[in-house]
């Protein structure tokens, strides 16, 4: 059924009306410290599962909890893994049904991080809502709900079914949810589409689609030299110290221009095809402005063709810390006796998961024996997540497109994501049906960082562009 622009203008202005209340319900869900890669939060994460499950029995649906299993940590202890929201609205079965995926957790924060607010109380400075979680994902979460009760409260029918998966572990691997998805296979049988707004626009003002992640494969790499840290004045020199060898192995990892230097590694990746090349120029992206709103100090690349291929289809490996090394303030005199080093390589077409830890662990141990130290040294991968791409021609992106047009006025770029969102390949392998990332937060919205924000207009627009868009896939009924 084509729907009259009155319909759509109705809603958009109730969407506005009621965009006070809308920000309250966001800064409810940032309070909840929802950090999944922290034990110590882990009852957080449950409260955030059954928040989440309130919110979406609030507008008629019918939701479950569904049990995670068990996490195996590396200290030999073991956590239950928050519930799983699966959730369903409507079972026309003259209707199409719309899969949303979302997750309810959050990267770690402390105000002493370099934060100029409060990480878990939103606040409002300039049209901007700073807390952690704000755009990724509560935000993108939370305007899903209210794009459909905006749709209730104006009396129009939904023109589709839609069921829901929103998880609480996304930032720690979603660890638990494809076994879930496993276990309860017809929960996804009759899904038709798939959507999931957990990603940004490449740029401040442009909005855009996206058709592809790139995977994630993270490593430890642990070096042990004493049962305990030393004084680095008694014992120093006399020892080999686990801190220099770690730096020297994690050192040589990268070259200066961003290229992996791991044996086996390069040669996964797929070459850049010719139709792809022809897709890169057309990309509204300024290498100037980006390099300049980063405060970088330089590029791994001179053009803007190269930087996006550089973020969305060549891998790249990330350090991101070393546990049990010294990283207070003042100045400690101590040997650290075990460190832990972290990175992640961010993984593309046509690497896997499996092949990527063999190579991994096989280059590490390689370069380690020719370090000539007695310490102990193990490399352990953890979690990984699947490359995903999806066809941008499919009317699932359509009206992805007519939502967005309808609110911004403008067609949406159709891009690829650095990023990462384990599931998502799940999705699109266990439904046989299109994936869409329909993306709502600004390229400057800081997920993972210090000061992370929504901007007021992505949140009110984006819910719009959400209510748009499962009015828009009721026309392909
Ligand atoms: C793109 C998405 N919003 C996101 O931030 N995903 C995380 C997923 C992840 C995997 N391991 C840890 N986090 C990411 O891309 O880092
Ligand atoms: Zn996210
Ligand atoms: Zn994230």
């Amino acid at each position: 059924m084509v729907l009259g622009n009155e319909v759509y203008d109705k809603v958009f202005r109730s969407i506005d009306v009621n965009a006070d209340k809308f920000v309250e319900v966001l800064e409810e869900a940032v309070a909840i410290v929802s950090i999944s890669a922290e034990p110590e939060h882990r009852d957080d994460c449950v409260k955030m599962s059954h928040w989440a499950k309130a919110k979406l029995e609030s507008i008629g649906a019918t939701a479950e909890l569904v049990d995670a299993g068990i996490q195996h940590l590396h200290d030999g202890t073991q956590l239950p893994l928050p519930p799983i929201v699966f959730a369903q609205l409507g079972k026309d079965p003259k209707k199409k049904t719309l899969l949303v995926y979302g997750h309810l957790d959050v990267q770690p924060a402390k105000k002493e991080d370099g934060w100029n607010t409060d990480p878990f109380v939103l606040t409002e400075i300039d049209g901007k809502l700073f807390g952690r979680g704000s755009t990724d994902d509560k935000g993108p979460v939370i305007g899903w709900i209210h794009a459909i009760r905006t749709l209730q409260e104006n009396g129009i029918d939904l023109p589709i079914n839609m069921k829901f998966v929103f998880e609480c572990m996304e930032e720690a691997g979603s660890e638990g949810l494809d076994e879930a998805l496993h276990n309860r296979k017809d929960f996804l049988q009759d899904v038709d589409f798939t959507c999931i707004s957990d990603n940004y626009w490449l740029g401040k003002k442009k909005p855009c689609l996206t058709y592809g992640l790139r995977g994630i494969s993270y490593f430890f790499v642990k070096v042990e030299c004493a049962k305990q840290d030393l004084h680095s004045g008694c014992y120093g020199g006399s020892i080999h110290e686990a801190l220099p060898d770690l730096l020297w192995v994690l050192s040589q990892l990268t070259n200066i221009d961003g290229t992996i230097n791991i044996e086996g590694l390069n040669e996964m990746v797929a070459p850049v095809t010719d139709d792809e090349k022809e897709i890169y120029p057309k990309i509204d992206f300024c290498i100037k402005e980006y390099q300049n709103d980063l405060g970088a100090h330089g590029l791994t690349r001179k053009t803007k063709e190269e930087i996006l291929m550089r973020r969305w289809r060549f891998p790249s490996l990330s350090l991101h810390g070393v546990e049990g090394a010294f990283d207070g303030p003042g100045s400690k005199t101590v040997i650290p006796a075990k460190v832990t080093g972290k990175f992640s390589i961010r993984t593309v077409p046509n690497m896997t998961p499996e092949k990527v830890d063999e190579v991994v662990v096989a280059h590490l141990n390689k370069l380690w024996a020719t370090r000539g130290s007695p310490n102990r040294f193990e490399v352990i991968p953890q979690h990984a997540g699947r490359v995903w791409l999806s066809d941008p021609n499919h009317p699932n992106f359509q009206a992805g497109a007519k939502a967005m047009k309808r609110v911004f006025d403008v067609e949406p770029d159709l891009t690829r994501e650095g990023g990462s969102i384990p599931v998502t390949l799940s999705f699109q392998e266990l439904t046989g049906k299109n994936v869409m990332l329909l993306p709502i937060g600004a390229c400057d919205d800081m997920a993972h960082s210090q000061n992370e924000k929504i901007n007021r207009r992505n949140y009110i627009e984006g819910t719009k562009v959400l209510a748009a868009y499962l009015l828009e896939l009721g026309e392909f009924q």
